[in-house]
């Protein structure tokens, strides 16, 4: 299977040609041995929208066979950054050209509003991409003096190589970008394992590279399941970097896979069970918007999702009942409305989760203050459902749900806010509403977190580092460290006067 397929977007009857075969080389190709597919559904209807190749292990062979001839031959040796610069703000003309096209392939298969998917994700890819095109002709090491007549040493920052990306479904092109981007501005060739879930506007973008001039071989894309082709990337001998967006779980699997085999180098950025506190001071309405988006953006379907709410105990009747006229206000739908605010989540097998976890709540005994209630009909819509007088122990309140599922609970002093706060295996986003600067600054450096929000949640920056803590993750994304991420520092030691006795 290589032969592209024309997909109609029921909302606006737009066709749109999705290539369905495995990127390699800058060609759409078959699996050399395998028949396997991937079936992509919309999750709004729960119908099949079509199906793409599933690369075999031998097919990952291949695209990292590819990547390493591009990175010896173009792009890691041979490429200017200025070259690399250029062909990457082309791409981003490109993205900003195909936004709306790309927007409605990504609620198709995800989910998403439209809306959310152009102005949001898209919007933010673009930016990603312009931020690292612009780091590309930077890189640049130290000079360092070893003594004052003979010696100098210095350092190159050079690509690390062959990187294996693999990302997740919850935000399909906005990790794609936070993967390929610097990857690419540093010089590393890659090969790009969406998930199977959300393959196609990886696939689409895939087309997009070749019509801004990149060589072949510097982006590979093989869709696979995660148990083939993922796996095979973490084990590879020939990877030098894995790079993952995804569970806790896989995250430890594959940092297995890199210690069985090379050592490759890994970044992981991994699951949450964020804190967000409301102290007593703060502007209580717009807590609530910030509480509520915390939950609700993307369905919940967020690593960082503030799914913890800790609410001061003189305020928490008033707060937790703004709450519920924030999550009654919120449109719910087919994402391709564009006044719906949130859409499905991804996949049935997701609905069932979140369901499990809802059924859990219940079962412990979790008051329910808003949705919680099924809804008839097709799509694996899940409604805003928050849960108030949680106790610590409860699942809902210690396991990462990834839906638009809220644990609140009560607090009395500020401590007791950290504490809670802090009583999880996690670590990667925390928030905090106060209108007290001290205590905002207080709070902020006692929370375990690599992300702390203050007076507003989840706003992240292309040029501001983003990674995790404890069991959320290994590394950073984004700004200047998540370049980092992706060079190798060279010391050179330099003698330009120094004679060596011997015997020494
Ligand atoms: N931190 C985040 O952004 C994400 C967290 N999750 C969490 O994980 C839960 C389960 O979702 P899944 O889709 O099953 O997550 P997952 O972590 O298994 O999938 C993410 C990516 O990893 C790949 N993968 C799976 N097994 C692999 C393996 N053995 N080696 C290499 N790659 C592998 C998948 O194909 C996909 O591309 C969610 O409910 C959520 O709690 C899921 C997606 C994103
Ligand atoms: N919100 C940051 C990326 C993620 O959820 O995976």
């Amino acid at each position: 299977m290589a032969q592209p397929v024309q997909v109609t977007i029921p909302a606006t009857g737009r066709k749109i040609t999705v290539p369905t075969g495995l990127f390699i080389n800058n060609e759409f190709v078959p699996s050399v041995d395998s028949k396997d597919t991937i079936e992509t559904v919309n999750p709004a209807t729960e119908l099949v929208i079509c199906s793409v190749a599933a690369a075999s292990s031998a097919d990952i062979d291949r695209a990292v066979a590819a990547a390493r001839h591009a990175f010896n031959t173009t792009w890691g040796k041979n490429v200017t950054g200025f070259e690399r610069s250029r062909l990457m703000n082309k791409l981003a003309d490109l993205m900003e050209r195909d936004a709306q096209a790309l927007a409605e392939l990504e609620t198709l298969n995800n989910g998403k509003p439209v809306r959310v998917a152009r102005d949001f994700d898209i919007g933010d890819s673009i930016q990603c991409i312009r931020y690292y095109a612009g780091w590309a002709d930077k890189i640049t090491g130290q000079t360092i003096e070893v003594d004052n007549k003979t010696k100098v040493a210095f350092t190159r920052h050079e690509p690390i190589g062959v990187c294996g990306q693999i990302i997740p479904w919850n935000y399909p092109i906005n990790m794609w970008s936070w993967k390929v981007a610097p990857a690419l501005a540093a010089g590393c060739t890659i090969v790009m394992k969406p998930s199977e879930v959300t393959p196609l506007t990886a696939l689409k973008l895939s087309e997009l590279f070749v019509e801004a001039g990149f060589p072949p071989g510097v982006l590979n894309t093989v869709p696979s399941l995660g148990s083939v082709g993922g796996a095979a990337l973490a084990s590879h001998l020939d990877v030098d970097k894995v790079a993952f967006t995804g569970s806790t779980l896989t995250g430890r699997k594959i940092m297995e896979a890199a210690a069985r085999s090379n050592l490759k180098k890994v970044s992981l950025e991994l699951g949450g069970k964020s804190p967000h506190i409301i102290f007593e001071s703060a502007d209580l309405e717009q807590a609530a918007n910030w509480a509520a988006l915390g939950i609700l953006y993307n369905s919940g379907q967020d690593c960082t999702a503030g799914s913890r709410l800790f609410v001061q105990d003189t305020i928490y009747d008033r707060f937790t009942a703004l709450l519920a006229e924030k999550a009654r206000a919120l449109k719910i739908g087919d994402g391709f409305g564009e006044d719906v605010s949130g859409g499905p989540v991804v996949s049935k097998a997701q609905y069932e989760r979140v369901w499990s976890y809802i059924e859990s709540g219940k079962a412990e005994g979790a008051k329910i203050l808003n949705g919680g209630e099924k809804r008839q009909g097709k799509g694996f819509y899940v409604d805003p459902t928050i849960f108030t007088d949680v106790k610590p122990s409860m699942k809902i309140v210690r396991e990462e749900i990834f839906g638009p599922v809220l644990a609140v609970a009560k607090f009395h002093t500020e401590e007791e806010a950290i504490a809670l706060a802090n009583d999880t295996t996690y670590g990667l986003g925390a928030g905090l509403h106060s209108n007290d600067a001290n205590q905002c600054m207080r709070v902020s450096s006692a929370l375990e977190a690599g992300t702390v929000w203050v007076n507003q949640y989840n706003m992240l920056n292309n040029n501001v580092p983003f990674g995790g803590k404890k069991q959320s993750g290994i590394g950073r994304e984004l700004g200047s460290y998540g370049l980092e991420e992706y060079t190798s520092v060279k010391a050179v030691h330099w003698n330009f006067g120094e004679k060596l006795d011997w015997p020494f």
